[in-house]
């Protein structure tokens, strides 16, 4: 199973660099590596797990941050009508999203940046993605809230664009144009 030990952190190469599409059909290694990732997720939101492996709970993970330059992520989120997203997918692709944006009030995080970095990181609200999944089917997703918020965040990450990356320099928690806060 994958530990934090698997996890690179700002400042690696990896998480700079543009990762490469997966060839499909994946091979069973990408699948395997795949398949790891989603688990590690899982497992870091299970109380007993988390304690006893030393996991930081993770909504999501991208394959850039276990050192792996393909375009992989797994995603394990509620939304807050407590419907469950939880995904593995090859090559994941926003082909269309709102104008209208959104934020955590809180913030990010990162699994790959130890430290807090506070402020606002300015997301579209509303998402469409194309992605192939982990058993090889094309699937098409439209999502808002925090699952949009998760999807942009972890494709960010195969474009080696880490989260704080968007947020205001001069003013990170300076109001954004067209922006609802998540609540
Ligand atoms: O890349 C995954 N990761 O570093 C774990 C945290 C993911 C995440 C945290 C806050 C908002 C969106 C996504
Ligand atoms: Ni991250």
């Amino acid at each position: 199973m994958l530990t934090m030990d698997d996890i690179v952190r700002d400042g690696h190469p990896s998480l700079r660099k543009p990762a490469d599409e997966v060839i499909l059909p994946a091979s069973d290694e990408d699948k395997e590596i795949l398949n790891k990732m989603l688990e590690f997720v899982k497992n870091s939101q299970n109380p007993e797990l988390a304690e006893k492996f030393g996991l930081r709970p993770g909504i999501g993970l991208a394959a850039p941050q276990i050192n792996v330059s393909k375009r992989m992520i797994a995603v394990h989120v509620h939304d807050d009508k407590g419907n469950l997203y939880s995904y593995a997918l090859f090559n994941p692709k926003i082909i269309s999203h709102s104008i209208e944006r959104a934020y955590l009030p809180g913030g990010e995080g990162c699994l790959s940046v130890d430290e807090q970095i506070p402020g606002y990181v300015p997301r579209y609200a509303r998402i469409t993605v194309t992605a192939t999944n982990v058993d090889g089917e094309k699937i098409k997703l439209r999502l808002k809230g925090l699952p949009a918020i998760v999807f942009q965040h972890e494709i960010d990450h195969l474009n080696g664009v880490m989260f704080y990356d968007h947020i205001n320099k001069e003013d990170p928690f300076a109001e954004i144009q067209d922006a609802n806060p998540l609540s």
